[in-house]
């Protein structure tokens, strides 16, 4: 697989990056595993933890270089790129000033005697990522671990090559020790190689099943622990009590969002029949009139996708949803022309036969269902082998949150769409994955979370 940096918008191959060699992951290993059994993995956190305040630092002065980089390379608005920098320093801020707090030892009562456990960094982790949060998806991993003590290798999608490298580049400039984090150019059997390479003890991917699964059996073969965040079939539930106009409008702008190339954006409209027509007329209208177009111009609503095979991929999938007899309200095609771009697409009456149903559809392509009431709603929310998040929009919160229990995925939001914050834990359940990112949860993914027992005299 090559390393390029194709503009999503034009089409132009910009660069194409060397691979690196099983030398180079040798090396890299090396000092990794080096630097995990030194007294600056295992010693006082607070080194660490200035290199993420430093490497925030660095971040918001290169913030609108970095977004730009981003944009070029997979095809983000402007604006979302900049939001994207703007997280990923409030994720360094985040675990830099609450790491301590989370790794220390916590107490517990036991009558067997003064007891304890305390948070252990195992090693050296392996992040394996996609390009739809290119950078998002590397601090992700990278802050905890670095709190933590874990240094990582990282594998980055090859349609990102310019952010990965960037990224390292930030790292290194913010102190971090050779070794903290080192992206790597490599194959899928490279990849595999080093999840069975001994020095490596974990394993933290984002991605497709595909992909998700070939990387946690092998995982799970060489006993290593792993974490997974892959797909989502999202569902954005109106029900006959909602405001309908805002729900429109986050319905637009999360299907929309990435060009709805994002795992917890709204996929799946589950509408009330009392107020289906009246939403589908509005959500049409909204998203037939997005300004579609270059993403670097700030008026941009809708950008290209991330690649040409992305098109393709999409465009057979809305077509063999038509061929199982959905309708098609909206849109549907491939943008002719120069750049990956598809039109906002709207598909209705999908029946359960038709394999559409259980699919994510990553593109602006909406699928709606009516449903006659919550019950209803619950059971064609969680009738999907995915599990990831999930919306619910009502005034009245109590019968929001009701549903939101009984909806069997990550994490529900009610009456906005599905984000993410460094405070909060991302991830899934189902063939969505398993683990969590972020949050104190996240952090503890990678650590030994070691008892000690004192026992009374
Ligand atoms: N959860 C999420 O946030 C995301 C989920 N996805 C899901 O993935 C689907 C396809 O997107 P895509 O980017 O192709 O996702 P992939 O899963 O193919 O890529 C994600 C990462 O995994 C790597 N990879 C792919 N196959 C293997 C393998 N067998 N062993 C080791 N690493 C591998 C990729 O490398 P390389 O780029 O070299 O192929 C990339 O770095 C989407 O339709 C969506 O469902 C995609 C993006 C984000
Ligand atoms: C908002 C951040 C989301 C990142 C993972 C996804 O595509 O859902």
């Amino acid at each position: 697989m090559a390393y390029q940096t194709i503009n999503p918008t034009t089409n132009e191959l910009i660069k194409t990056y060397p691979n690196h060699t099983d030398a180079d992951i040798e090396t890299a290993l090396d000092v990794a595993h080096k630097l995990y059994k030194s007294e600056w993995s295992k010693g006082p956190i607070a080194p660490r933890l200035q290199v993420l305040e430093r490497l925030a630092d660095l971040i918001d002065a290169r913030k609108e270089e970095l977004a730009r980089i981003a944009t070029v390379e997979m095809g983000k608005l402007i604006s979302d790129a900049r939001d994207e920098v703007w997280i990923i320093a409030e994720i360094a801020r985040y675990y830099a000033r609450n790491a301590e707090k989370f790794l220390a030892p916590s107490k517990i009562d036991s009558p067997l005697g003064e007891a304890w456990v305390e948070h252990h960094p195992i090693g050296v982790l392996l992040a394996v990522e996609p390009w739809n949060f290119p950078y998002y998806q590397l601090m992700r991993v990278f802050a905890p671990a670095l709190a933590a003590g874990n240094p990582v290798v990282a594998k980055h999608a090859s349609i990102v090559p310019h952010c990965a490298s960037v990224f390292e580049e930030l790292v290194n400039e913010a102190g971090a020790p050779k070794g903290a984090w080192k992206n790597l150019f490599i194959t899928s059997t490279q990849v595999a190689n080093i999840i069975a390479d001994d020095r490596v003890q974990g394993a933290a991917m984002t991605g497709s099943e595909g992909a998700g699964s070939a990387i946690a059996a092998q995982a799970g073969k060489y006993l290593k622990k792993s974490t997974l965040e892959m797909g989502g079939n999202d569902v954005f539930v109106v029900l006959d009590d909602a405001d309908l106009d805002k729900a429109v409008e986050i319905g637009v702008f999360s299907r929309l969002h990435i060009s709805g190339q994002e795992c917890i954006c709204a996929k799946r409209f589950v509408l009330h029949e009392k107020i289906a027509d009246k939403f589908l007329q509005k959500f049409t209208a909204g998203m037939a009139g997005v300004k579609m177009g270059d993403p670097l111009d700030e008026n941009t609503r809708l950008g290209p996708m991330s690649s040409a095979e992305a098109v393709k991929g999409l465009s057979k999938q809305v077509e063999r949803a038509l061929a199982h007899g959905a309708t098609l309200h909206l849109g549907g095609l491939a943008v002719e022309g120069e750049g990956n771009f598809f039109e906002p697409t709207i598909l209705t009456h999908i029946k359960r036969d038709n394999p559409a149903y259980f699919e994510e559809f990553f593109g602006p392509v909406a699928q709606v269902y009516v449903v006659k009431n919550d019950d209803e709603a619950v059971e064609l929310a969680n009738d999907s082998r995915y599990g990831l998040a999930g919306a619910v929009f009502s005034q009245n919160i109590e019968r929001a949150k009701s549903l939101a229990s009984r909806i069997e995925t990550g994490s529900v939001w009610i009456n906005t769409f599905a984000s993410t914050s460094p405070e909060l834990p991302f991830g899934g359940v189902k063939r969505s994955g398993y683990g969590r990112e972020l949050s104190e949860l996240g952090i503890k993914e990678f650590v030994n979370q070691k008892l000690v027992l004192v026992a009374k005299s």
